[in-house]
């Protein structure tokens, strides 16, 4: 009620676009609130430490996310008047991430970019679009890709192959390279745009990543004229221009080589990729141009480098875990042999492979929170979130400190055994029916990338080093390069 209570606020001459005037309308708060983040002040609350958590979000998801397990699962972060519900325990995460499916208000701030996407709309026209756009990421969907994953898997070995014994590198732009590329000719159906077209894509994706952060803890800058007046809204203007052009040229490309459409044909039905399936529902009046554009920036965002950077950390931790890195290739020895692709009837056989990455997912989780609107109260299990507030929910900090003693270290057994995480904890792809959309695609891609290259070399790495950042995505900054060795002679 309180949140139906400041939509009306707006609707009674504020302006609606101000984001601002929500922050100052206070929350109602009827339910009495788990203890705060230390550091709050009156009125401002925590907004004072946003100067520092806006420069290095990783160190205040961390923050935040071990005062949460300390306080017992459910913590407090105030931005001004403004609550958010920081949440660790399991079983609270999976019922906030159910019952609260609208995201937090940063991702307005994201629809200058992406529109109405299915990441950033809510209600009726998210259900609608989610349950449209489901089958293009289905299973016999990604079974249609196993060509391309084995094809691109096997460019990429060949292109770090210079790097043999030569020390260490970073394999970060080869994987980003090669995941968007297989983004296009998987999903998309084309072929990969130029590589300096690509590259502007994610530095322009990573400035305005960086401006909506400073949008978020710098809450003046949400004030449309001084969001003018400060230059900001001019550079936004242009970093939309510039990933806008991308998607232009994708969808122009499509449209060119509509010829080629990627269809797999499995029992005799009929499965699209996830373009094909969109210029024919729009030709069936179902999506306008507008939104196709908007679904292919969406997944454009989040279809190569969420893959490409779980791989970089996959390599460095087995890099770091030779023992892991023998007991895969053993595995992947036994199921495929040295060289073989894989096939549709292999991917289940990989359990130990399949174990790497849910790990791998669960030591640095490529989206470590997920953001959401409490828009009505919501029982928690000693709480009740107060409804017009916000949740942060870090889906996978549970797994390590509930269950086992052991959770800051690598061990993909804990996905195996019994007692255990079973892999209903798993939250890699986030919880709930808002969850990963492409997580089958990013699965399959993923296992078979790394079944290729590591049947090729044997990989070393140090981790003590390494550090991380997080633009709502983690990512390695520096110490994560590994180097290579070839197990066999290529003659052998
Ligand atoms: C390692 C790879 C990936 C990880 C860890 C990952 C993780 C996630 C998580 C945790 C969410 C939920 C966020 C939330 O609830 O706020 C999400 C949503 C989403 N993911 Fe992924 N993802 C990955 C790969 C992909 C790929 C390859 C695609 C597309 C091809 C994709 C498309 C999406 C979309 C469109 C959403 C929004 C879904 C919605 O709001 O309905 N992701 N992802």
């Amino acid at each position: 009620e309180n949140w139906r209570n400041r939509e009306e606020l707006y609707k009674t001459g504020f302006d609606t676009r101000s984001l601002w005037l929500k922050r100052l309308w206070p929350n109602r708060i009827v339910h009495p609130l788990p203890p705060a983040l230390p550091g709050a002040l009156p009125i401002i609350g925590h907004l004072h430490k946003g100067f520092t958590w806006s420069s290095n979000l990783f160190n205040f998801f961390k923050i935040l996310s071990e005062d949460c397990v300390r306080q017992g699962g459910v913590t407090v972060l105030k931005l001004g008047p403004e609550i958010h519900y920081a949440i660790t325990d399991p079983q609270d995460a999976l019922t906030a991430a159910k019952s609260c499916l609208r995201r937090h208000y940063v991702f307005d701030f994201v629809k200058v970019w992406q529109g109405n996407s299915i990441g950033t709309s809510a209600g009726e026209t998210w259900t609608r679009h989610r349950k449209l756009l489901n089958p293009a990421f289905s299973l016999p969907v990604i079974h249609g890709f196993l060509d391309v994953f084995n094809s691109q898997a096997k460019k990429l070995i060949n292109e770090v192959e210079p790097f043999v014994g030569k020390g260490l590198f970073d394999h970060r732009p080869y994987f980003l390279k090669n995941n968007f590329e297989t983004l296009c000719a998987g999903t998309f159906g084309i072929d990969a745009i130029s590589e300096k077209q690509h590259e502007q894509y994610l530095q322009s994706a990573y400035k305005l990543i960086r401006l909506f952060k400073e949008k978020l803890f710098k809450v003046w800058l949400q004030i449309d004229f001084i969001y003018k007046l400060t230059g900001y809204k001019k550079k936004e203007d242009q970093l939309v221009k510039n990933l806008h052009s991308l998607t232009k040229a994708v969808l122009e490309q499509k449209r060119i080589t509509k010829e080629n459409e990627v269809e797999t044909n499995t029992s005799g039905l009929k499965y699209k990729a996830f373009l094909d399936l969109l210029i024919d529902l729009s030709a069936d009046g179902v999506f306008t141009e507008k939104e196709i554009r908007e679904q292919t920036e969406i997944i454009l965002t989040t279809g190569f480098e969420t893959t490409s950077t779980q791989l970089t950390f996959t390599m460095l931790l087995l890099g770091a875990h030779p023992d892991v890195q023998e007991k895969l290739y053993q595995e992947l020895l036994e199921v495929l042999g040295p060289e073989r692709d894989l096939g549709k009837y292999d991917l289940n056989k990989l359990v130990y492979t399949n174990a790497v990455l849910m790990e791998s997912l669960r030591v640095f989780p490529t989206v470590p929170v997920v953001l959401r609107c409490v828009d009505q109260d919501v029982k928690l299990k000693n709480y009740t979130m107060n409804a017009g507030t916000y949740c942060v929910i870090f889906p996978l900090i549970p797994n390590v400190s509930a269950k086992d003693k052991k959770g800051d270290q690598f061990r993909p057994e804990r996905w195996l055994d019994d007692d255990s995480c079973s892999s209903q904890d798993f939250a890699g792809f986030g919880l709930g029916k808002r969850g990963c959309i492409g997580k089958t695609y990013a699965m399959i891609d993923m296992k078979v990338k790394l079944a290729h290259f590591i049947r090729r070399y044997r990989v070393r790495a140090d981790m003590s080093q390494l550090q991380l950042s997080a633009d709502f995505v983690l990512k390695p900054v520096s110490g994560h390069e590994i180097s290579i060795e070839r197990r066999h002679s290529p003659a052998a």
